[in-house]
């Protein structure tokens, strides 16, 4: 096991993620963005299902798309020898605080940034088999409604529903492919930047939120989503996840995640309970990230006593 981890190794390794993050780029439709930063924010929360562990199964389909952020971290950890200072699930985590960090300062022409400060505690252990894993952890169903998902939140991460409401924020972040999910867009225009614009977009009636399905041919596998139409004429697609739009909308998906009752316009269905909470993030940034930042540091102790985790020492 590992005896300490100083303020200064962590500050080390922190930076060397930022660089790693900021040095990577990526192109599509001709614009520049930063694949690992929204990658890392998700395998922080992908590695701690079923307990932080290191551990990262890529034949799951709900790890689909991981798998460049997962290589690239594991070849920073071992070119960094960063096995003699972290476990690789403590990494992870680590990771996943300093992607919402670096995304927080990549809005442009802001003088102010306002950023997350997630806790980082150190300690976690890592499986036999780490970096990978055959086992198959469950995810949620992106498909399902509001209930499933609070359900889901509370039993794998203790989370409170408006804990659930803030985690689902990182969706400002990254987007959705065709070729990995079989969902398709971004929930965002600027896909880097972390803040609260998420809330902003999800509460937007004049995004037009029409439902439709990405994967029309194959029967038994639906991908139903939310697509605003007020983007559409371009490549832009922004859209929701069912999961996403339930936060703001009791829309009632059906088994397939097929909504029937406003499939054409989401605003013609009633308000979520979540739905104030989502105009308080919309309307509040600071608050947006402060919550953030206890419920995603939270899910990042998954499956550890708080005794077992500590913070690192000044010397
Ligand atoms: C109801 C819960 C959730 C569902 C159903 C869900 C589902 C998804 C799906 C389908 C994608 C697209 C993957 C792809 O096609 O590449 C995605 C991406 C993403 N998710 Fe979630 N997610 C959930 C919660 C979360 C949470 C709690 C976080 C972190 C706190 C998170 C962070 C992300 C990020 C950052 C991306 C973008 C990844 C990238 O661009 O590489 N998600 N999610």
């Amino acid at each position: 096991g590992y005896k300490c981890l100083t303020q200064t190794k962590l500050r080390y390794t922190k930076t060397l993620l930022s660089d790693l993050m900021i040095n990577t780029v990526d192109t599509e439709n001709g614009k520049i963005f930063h694949p690992l930063i929204a990658g890392s924010v998700r395998l922080g929360f992908h590695d701690c299902v079923g307990g932080c562990d290191g551990c990262i199964n890529l034949n799951n389909p709900d790890n689909a798309g991981l798998d460049t952020t997962f290589n690239a971290l594991n070849d920073l950890y071992a070119r960094e020898r960063i096995d003699r200072i972290m476990s690789r699930a403590d990494f992870f985590a680590l990771a996943g605080i300093v992607g919402a960090e670096v995304g927080s300062k990549m809005k442009s022409g802001q003088s102010q940034v306002q950023s997350p400060r997630i806790p980082f505690h150190w300690g976690r252990r890592d499986c036999p088999t780490s970096p990978i894993t055959t086992e198959m952890r469950v995810f949620p169903n992106a498909l399902g409604n509001l209930t499933e998902t609070v359900d889901y939140f509370r039993r794998v991460f203790d989370l409170t529903p408006e804990q659930l409401a803030a985690v689902l924020g990182a969706h400002t972040l990254g987007d959705a492919r065709k070729d990995a999910s079989g969902f398709d867009g971004e929930w965002v225009i600027e896909r880097d930047v972390f803040d609260n614009d998420f809330y902003r977009v999800l509460s937007d009636k004049t995004q037009l939120w029409v439902q439709e399905n990405e994967n029309p041919d194959d029967p038994n596998k639906p991908r139903w989503q939310w697509n605003a139409k007020k983007h559409r004429e371009g490549k832009e697609g922004i859209m929701m996840l069912n999961t996403d739009m339930e936060l703001f909308k009791n829309t009632a998906p059906n088994s397939d995640g097929r909504v029937t009752s406003c499939p054409a316009d989401v605003s013609t269905c009633p308000s979520s309970r979540l739905a104030d909470r989502v105009k308080l993030y919309a309307s509040d940034n600071a608050k947006f990230l402060a919550d953030f930042s206890v419920a995603y540091g939270k899910m990042l102790t998954t499956g550890y006593k708080s005794w077992e985790l500590r913070y690192p020492s000044l010397y």
